[in-house]
This record gives C-alpha cells, sequence and structure tokens, in this order.
C-alpha cells in the first residue's frame, strides 16, 4: 500500500499550504498554474510570482460585482494584475475592508476566453480553506517538475474538482455520556469527515426510537452568540431552547455543525460584522466579500442523521430552506417546529433579513 498522501489528502494538504501562504501547484486539462490565496501573500512571494509571467487574480463573480469587474467566465472573475501592483492592491482588491474609503478601485482589465478551470480552482480551494475567495494564479509549464524542485503540493484538479463537490465521508470516533443542565440524559458523539476538515458533534438526548421522527435541531457554530452571549443574531438562545425543550420532553438529537459563519468562517464573518457596520446588512456583506448568503453544506447533518440511524425528523427551525436540503438528501421531515427566541433591539434588523432576503419564517 502506498504511503504517499492520495488525492482526498492532497487537497487537505493544499489548503494548509494556501492558509500558511504557500502556492500550490494545480493541473487540469494538460495545463498547470500556481495558485496563492489572495489573502495570505507576502511581499516576498508576491515578487516571485510576478517574475513567473502574466498573473491573474481569480474573484468570485460575487466579489466582482462590487468591484464593477467583467466576470468573462460566469462564477468568476481573472483581473489581470498590473506589472506596478504592490500586495497593497491585491490586498485591496481580496479585501472590502476599505471598499467605501476607497471607492474607485480599478478599471480592472480582466482576461477572457481561455480556460478558466485552474482560476475557478484557486479561488474554490482558498474558500474552502475557510479565506477570502481570492486567489493569485500564474500558469507554469511542466507544473509536475516545477512542484517537484519547489516541493510544493501538486493537485491534479482534474480528479479533484469532482471531489470538491462532494461532501467528505464522515466516521463516528468516539460517544460519551454528558449530563448537561438542560438534560441530565445526554451523550456527545464525535463525527470526523475523511478529508481532514472540521469535526461536527451530535448531542443525543434521551433514547429516541430510531422508528419514529426525532425532535431534532441543525445548529451552526456560532462562536459569538453560543458562546459569548452576542445580541447580534439569536443563536445562543436557540441553542439553549433547543436542549431544554428536548431535556423536557425527554428525547431529541441536536446537531453541533462547525460551518461558523454560515460557513465562511470566523474571520471571515468578523469581516461580513465589519461591513455589517457600514451600513450592509448581513446578505449584502456576504456578497461584497465575494461570498454567497449561505456557503453551508447540509448534507453534513443529513449523513450524521443517517449514520445515528435516524430517517425522519421533527424539525426545529424557522429556515425552510433547511427543511428543503434535509428532504433532498433523504431525511423526511415529517413537521416543523418553530424556534423563535432571542430577539432583541441589536438583532431586529439582522432577523428581518433573514425573513426578507432568505425566506425565514418570523
Ligand atoms: N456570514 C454570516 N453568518 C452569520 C451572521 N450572523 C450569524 N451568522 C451565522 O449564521 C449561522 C446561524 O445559523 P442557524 O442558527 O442554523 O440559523 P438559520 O439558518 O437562520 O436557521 P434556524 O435558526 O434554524 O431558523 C451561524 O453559523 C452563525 O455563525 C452574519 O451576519 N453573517
Ligand atoms: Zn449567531
Amino acid at each position: 500500500m502506498p504511503l504517499g498522501p492520495d488525492i482526498v489528502e492532497r487537497l487537505n494538504r493544499g489548503r494548509a499550504d494556501l492558509r500558511m501562504g504557500v502556492p500550490v501547484v494545480l493541473v487540469a486539462g494538460g495545463q498547470g498554474a500556481l495558485a496563492l490565496a489572495a489573502e495570505a501573500l507576502t511581499p516576498e512571494r508576491f515578487i516571485a510570482l510576478m517574475t513567473l509571467g502574466e498573473t491573474v487574480l481569480a474573484i468570485t463573480a460575487r466579489r466582482a460585482e462590487t468591484l464593477r469587474a467583467r466576470p468573462y467566465d460566469g462564477d468568476i472573475a481573472r483581473l489581470i494584475v498590473p506589472a506596478d501592483a504592490t500586495p497593497a492592491w491585491i490586498a485591496a482588491v481580496a479585501d472590502p475592508a476599505d471598499d467605501l474609503t476607497v471607492p474607485m478601485k480599478g478599471p480592472f482589465d480582466c482576461s477572457r476566453g481561455d480556460d478558466a478551470t485552474l482560476a475557478r480552482a484557486g479561488v474554490e480551494l482558498a474558500k474552502s480553506a475557510r479565506l477570502l475567495p481570492a486567489a493569485l494564479i500564474v500558469p507554469v509549464a511542466e507544473p509536475a517538475r516545477f512542484a517537484a524542485r519547489e516541493s510544493l503540493t501538486l493537485i491534479d484538479w482534474d480528479r479533484a474538482g469532482p471531489i470538491m463537490l462532494d461532501t467528505s465521508p464522515l466516521h463516528p470516533v468516539v460517544a460519551a455520556r454528558l449530563p448537561m443542565a438542560a438534560a441530565e440524559a445526554g451523550r456527545l458523539h464525535v463525527f470526523r469527515p475523511e478529508d481532514g476538515g472540521e469535526e461536527h458533534y451530535a448531542i443525543e438526548i434521551g433514547q429516541p426510537p430510531r422508528d419514529r421522527p426525532v425532535l431534532a435541531r441543525l445548529h451552526s457554530a456560532c462562536f459569538t452568540g453560543d458562546i459569548l452571549g452576542s445580541l447580534k443574531c439569536d443563536c445562543g438562545p436557540q441553542l439553549r431552547a433547543a436542549l431544554t425543550l428536548m431535556g423536557q420532553k425527554g428525547a431529541g438529537i441536536l446537531l453541533y455543525l462547525n460551518q461558523e459563519g454560515r460557513g465562511i468562517g470566523l474571520a471571515n464573518k468578523m469581516r461580513a460584522y465589519s461591513l455589517q457596520d457600514q451600513g450592509f446588512d448581513t446578505v449584502e456583506a456576504n456578497h461584497r466579500l465575494g461570498f454567497e448568503d449561505d456557503e453551508r453544506d447540509f448534507r453534513i447533518g443529513a449523513g450524521i442523521l443517517k449514520r445515528l440511524g435516524f430517517s425522519s425528523v421533527r424539525l426545529l427551525t424557522n429556515n425552510p430552506a433547511k427543511i428543503r436540503m434535509m428532504e433532498a438528501a433523504g431525511i423526511r421531515v415529517s413537521e416543523r417546529v418553530p424556534l423563535k427566541v432571542g430577539r432583541t433591539q441589536h438583532n431586529d434588523a439582522y432577523l428581518a433579513t433573514k425573513a426578507s432576503r432568505s425566506g425565514h419564517l418570523l
């Protein structure tokens, strides 16, 4: 059995490299390119990259919309990096933090024609590493030799691309008794994905029968709300109310999914909060950063429920999209149980936005 990394392991190594500011070499359709996350760029690497050839900064169409750049490639745009560009230029394009103080960025010269697969791959990989969705891309000849010479991770995107579309299989690691204030008969299960990504947790309360719909909550991690008691959202009160209800009923299952910030990670969520302080709502802030409204993958939740033996749920939620996604992933939602707690003067507008723009039921 070979000891070296397989394609899934290479992908995850690539994510770690991007987070450290190390480039990766991507190959697809016989072409090769170096990809570097814009957010983690150092001045030294920038100089080294620019000497290799024509560099583009690949961003999402969402970010391009704010910058008034042309997304010729549909979901992404490839901005040609001018010869006199600096790392500060890259940062200003990738990060919307100073959009309002420096409103006229550009005009941008965008690449069109030829294949955008590797640029798209760079953006996808940066995003999945919970970085800003922006990557510097420069073509390299003989990519395998280049990667070996520079000790860089080489990723065959023809094989990795389809893997990125799937959720990584999750495996149970351990489960143990966990008495909680809300429910003494608690049990915490830890699930670990094969791709080295975030672990997710299931908190089982009582011994819910597997052949009947279980009272369930799919909770997305919210460090600010769950732990710090932030008044900007309703997550903390929802978490506690769900556990309390399950404790009172004597049975239930709460999935704690590590998809902070609707899947964009805490750093990006805080960037979104900063934009919200500049007057943008929660959806606009995500778009200006280059993300979609909601980047979560609810197939993970459905997968854990199935692993635990459940096939139908009474789902505690106000979000109709969660119900649709559960059903699409093969979990029957026999009933929606509303979960309306934690409204404050600070999150009133946030909850109203979720209702008007994301279809949440108030
Ligand atoms: N990107 C972003 N994420 C946010 C913001 N406010 C809260 N979140 C995240 O949103 C998620 C909240 O998820 P849930 O509690 O499942 O809420 P929901 O999808 O509205 O659905 P229900 O609560 O089930 O009705 C958490 O991951 C929070 O970290 C924000 O302004 N921007
Ligand atoms: Zn929250």
